[in-house]
């Protein structure tokens, strides 16, 4: 057997044609565009191409971009008060803080100040308490994106055995919560986890978010599981690696993802539809 690929960058790009298209009738329409603010403190260099792709996503589209590029010592205090300032700006409608800050600054905090109908990353309490309570509004990025490729799949995700590995704010529990959502029965395996073998054997769905290059071995998968893989390394050569063993796993999945070009571009196709619907559905 060999796997389907789930071709996350041609699904993101029908996204972003459909969102283009919405927004196009919106202008026809006399309402104003979706307005995003995208907050990059420092200059890490992944970072920064992130928050590139996120501006160049934005205008491609024909949302309003708000670009504030801080110095790396900006103060707690100053970001807050940046952050209150959108809150208060009508033509705002989502407000992202690239992750990670530097630990001069208590991230929780931060995340916090962006009030929750702006959150378009979907990481604040509130945001992460509705989609806990089966009552999602703004949701996290990666963890949906995945959701819309395993719906592209065209499986009925009720009942399925999915396994996350990696428990992360960002992506594995938010994830958790989505495949729960979906009506999976879902395991979710981190640092402590005595046998990743087990579980991931048993699996329909494996997602994997760790940032370990091959951790998951292509021969622990279940002949047609379908494998997400959202970790990414970038090696020596500068290639990127995931966290599976891809040409063997392969062999045994019958949809997988690749690396790149599986869940990272809906993770900006996702942003976007966030913020979209910020606008729509939460600020009109
Ligand atoms: N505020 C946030 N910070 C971070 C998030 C986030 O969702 N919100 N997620 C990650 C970084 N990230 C977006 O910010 C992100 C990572 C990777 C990709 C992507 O398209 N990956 C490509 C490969 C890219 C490469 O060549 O390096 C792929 O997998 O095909 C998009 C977004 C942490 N911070
Ligand atoms: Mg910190």
């Amino acid at each position: 057997m060999s796997a389907n690929i789930l071709d996350g960058k041609a699904i993101a790009t029908d996204i972003r044609q459909n969102i283009k298209q919405q927004v196009q009738e919106r202008i026809t329409a006399g309402l104003r565009p979706p307005g995003l603010a995208v907050i990059l403190l420092g200059s890490d260099p992944a970072s920064q191409v992130y928050v590139r792709n996120k501006r160049r996503a934005c205008e491609e589209v024909g949302f309003k971009s708000l670009a504030y590029d801080l110095p790396a010592d900006t103060t707690q205090t100053n970001l807050l008060a940046l952050i209150d300032q959108l809150n208060a700006d009508s033509t705002v409608d989502g407000i992202l803080v690239q992750l990670p800050l530097g630990k001069h600054i208590d991230t929780e905090r931060v995340v916090e100040q962006i009030q929750p109908d702006k959150d378009v990353d979907g990481f604040h309490p509130y945001n992460i308490g509705r989609l806990t309570l089966r009552l999602p509004l703004l949701r996290p990025c990666t963890p949906h994106g995945v959701i819309t490729l395993l719906r592209a799949t065209g499986q009925d995700l009720r009942g399925l055995e999915a396994v996350v590995v990696g428990a992360s704010n960002i992506v594995g529990r938010p994830m958790m919560l989505e495949l729960l959502l979906a009506g999976c029965t879902v395991t979710i395996c981190h640092r402590w986890t005595r046998d990743l073998h087990k579980p991931i054997s048993e699996a329909d769905i494996v997602v994997a978010a760790v940032g370990k290059p091959h951790l998951i071995q292509g021969k622990w998968i279940k002949p047609g599981a379908t494998v997400i893989d959202v970790g990414f390394t970038r090696q020596s050569d500068g290639t990127l690696t995931g966290d599976v063993e891809f040409e063997s796993a392969r062999q045994r999945a019958s949809w997988i993802t690749p690396v790149p070009g599986g869940v990272g571009p809906m993770t900006i196709a996702t942003l976007l539809q966030n913020t979209l619907y910020a606008t729509e559905k939460l600020h009109e």
